[in-house]
This record gives C-alpha cells, structure tokens and sequence, in this order.
C-alpha cells in the first residue's frame, strides 16, 4: 500500500458555538492530488489551515509527513507549499521581486536561489515578464506566478485553496497539467474547489458540507457508489413537471438541463423509469431513460435537499 502522508483523526475546530470541522477522519497518499469539494463555508480552508500547522484544532490528532500538528508546525514548514485562496502576492513587486521574497525565506544558497528562480520562470511561462508588476497581470498569470510562488521549495505536500476560482477553462486546463506534472514527480497535492470539473480530476475526494464529510473516494467510485438512480426525461411543460415530481417521495431531486429534466430517484426504487412512468401525471409522449451518474448528482445526494 502506498504511503498516507496526510493523516487525520476526529479533527474538530469550533469557533464559538460554530462546529466549523466536525470529527473529520482524513488519508492522503503519497503523490496523490486529494480534493475537497463542498460549498462556500462548510470548512475547506480551516481544514487546510490545521493541516498545514497554521491553525490549532479544538480536538483530535493530525500526522504529516511523519509530525505531528500542530506540535511540530516549525520542522514541517519547509516541506509544505500553500497557496492561499486570495492573491498573496505582491501587486506592486514585479514577478522577479515577487519570487525572490518568497525565496528569501527559505535557506537557499545564493546560486541555488537564481537556479531555481530561474527554472520555475521557464517552467510557468513566465521567462518573458520578469520585469512585468504583479498587479497588472491577467488571472491566469497571476495564477501561475503563485502556483511558482508556492512551489519555490519544492514542497513535498502542496495545498491548494480553490486555485482557479478567477481563470477561464482553457488556463484551468493548463494548471491542472502543471498539478499532474507535479503529482508525477511525486508531490502529494491536496485542493479545495467547488467545481465539479475540477473535483472529477482528482485522484480522490473529500465531499464536505458543514464541516462533515459526506463521502470519500475516488470520482468514479463514489459515482458507482451513489445511493440514486439517475434519469432523463424529455418532453413538453417541463416546469411542471419538475412542480409534481418534487412531491413524490422517493424522488431526492429534479433539475432542468436545457429542454431535459435530470431526475434523482432513491436506490430502493427497483425499475426508476417505470417509477416516473406509472406516475399519473406521467404522459405518453415523455422520453424517459437512465442515464450514467455525474459527479453534481453525488453531491446533491450526499449534501442538502438530497439528505433526507
Ligand atoms: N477565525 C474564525 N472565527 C470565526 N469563524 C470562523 C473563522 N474562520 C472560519 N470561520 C467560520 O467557519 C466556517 C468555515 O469557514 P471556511 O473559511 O473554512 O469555509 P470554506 O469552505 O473555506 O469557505 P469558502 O469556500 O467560502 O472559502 C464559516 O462559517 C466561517 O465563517
């Protein structure tokens, strides 16, 4: 079995009266990219923050890399790279004198430090803006140049606080490039997003939603896992439709997707196009089918409106 680098048991943090992390179990293996997917609030950040040594849990045991946290936070800060979710760099430093800072504090020799300045330029592309402010970059740029940033000391866990929430697809495809590179180089990264795209790129995931975690597996596991059938159906006054099919027990959700409903009906229901066909409301002219599970409907089953 691989190796778990990133280990966590009954971890809890409450602010107040607020259970911001509720008894969270965690195993991230070595040169996996582990994802946190769940909605704004429900605990991703705190999660990294106790991971990586910066916050102290209200209860429970947390081993990275072999230390314990957050006793040991000093001895691990140089193995860790973190990329937080707001633009931490320096708008009024150029792209240069933003990574030398960052260099700066690690105990680079000083030949070792251009040498490696210089390879991470090449390598995000960004060999042509060394004199280019910070600030006057484009998302994407910006992005790069703190995913650099992060990467300066070639950390062995990286951790990744939603990192593409302010690009558009194609640069969100190229970072994810760049995360399997490093992956396959054999740096665990672990990635909170609520994108559901970026979350079906994971090695594995975490489902989260105030503070607990609902499910845990790899995207395709927790689609062949999914404790609902998924079905499609196609035919006029679908608004109402998705009115009458709300109403029925066994049904957890329905959702337009253009002119189709997309229907989650409970693992119990044997036959579920039946189910929605011998409805009474049901008309004859409705195209009804079973269609594959995507990874919206393990969210919505596992989280809110699908718990029921
Ligand atoms: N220092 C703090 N003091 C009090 N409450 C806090 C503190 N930090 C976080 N919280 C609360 O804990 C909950 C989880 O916050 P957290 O930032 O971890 O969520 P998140 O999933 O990262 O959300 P987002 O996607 O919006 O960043 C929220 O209700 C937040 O208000």
């Amino acid at each position: 079995m691989t190796e778990s680098v990133i280990h966590a048991k009954g971890l809890v943090k409450q602010f107040g009266d607020l259970k911001a992390i509720d008894n969270l179990d965690l195993d991230v293996e070595q040169g996996q990219i582990y994802g946190f997917l769940g909605p704004n609030g429900c605990g991703k950040t705190t999660a990294i923050r106790m991971l990586t040594g910066l916050l102290k849990p209200t209860s429970g045991d947390i081993n990275v890399l072999g230390l314990s946290l957050p006793k040991d936070a000093e001895k691990l800060r140089t193995q860790l790279g973190y990329m937080t979710q707001k633009f931490s760099l320096y708008s009024d430093l150029t792209v240069l004198e933003n990574l030398k800072f960052m260099a700066a504090l690690y105990p680079f020799k000083k030949q070792q430090k251009q040498q490696r300045i210089d390879e991470l330029l090449h390598t995000y592309g960004l060999d042509q803006r060394v004199d280019q402010m910070a600030g006057s970059m484009s998302g994407g740029q910006r992005q790069r140049l703190a995913l650099a940033a992060a990467v300066i000391n070639k950390p062995k866990i990286l951790f990744l606080d939603e990192p593409t929430s302010a690009v558009d697809p194609q640069n969100r495809r190229d970072f994810w490039e760049t995360l399997f590179d490093l992956s396959n180089a054999g740096t665990t990264i672990l990635v909170t997003t609520h994108y559901m795209d970026e979350a079906e790129r994971c090695h594995r995931l975490a489902i989260l939603e105030s503070g607990i975690k609902r499910a845990d597996g790899s995207p395709k596991q927790l689609m062949t896992d999914m404790q609902a059938h998924v079905v499609e159906i196609a035919g006029a006054q679908t608004r109402e439709l998705k009115k009458q099919l709300a109403t029925i027990d066994h049904v957890i959700s329905a959702t337009q997707l253009g002119a189709q409903l997309r229907v989650l009906v409970k693992k119990d229901v044997q036959d579920p196009v039946e189910f929605i066909k011998q409805q009474s409301f049901c008309q004859d002219t409705w195209q009804v089918n079973s269609v594959r599970p995507s990874l919206e409907d393990v969210f919505v089953t596992c989280t809110g409106q699908g718990r029921q």
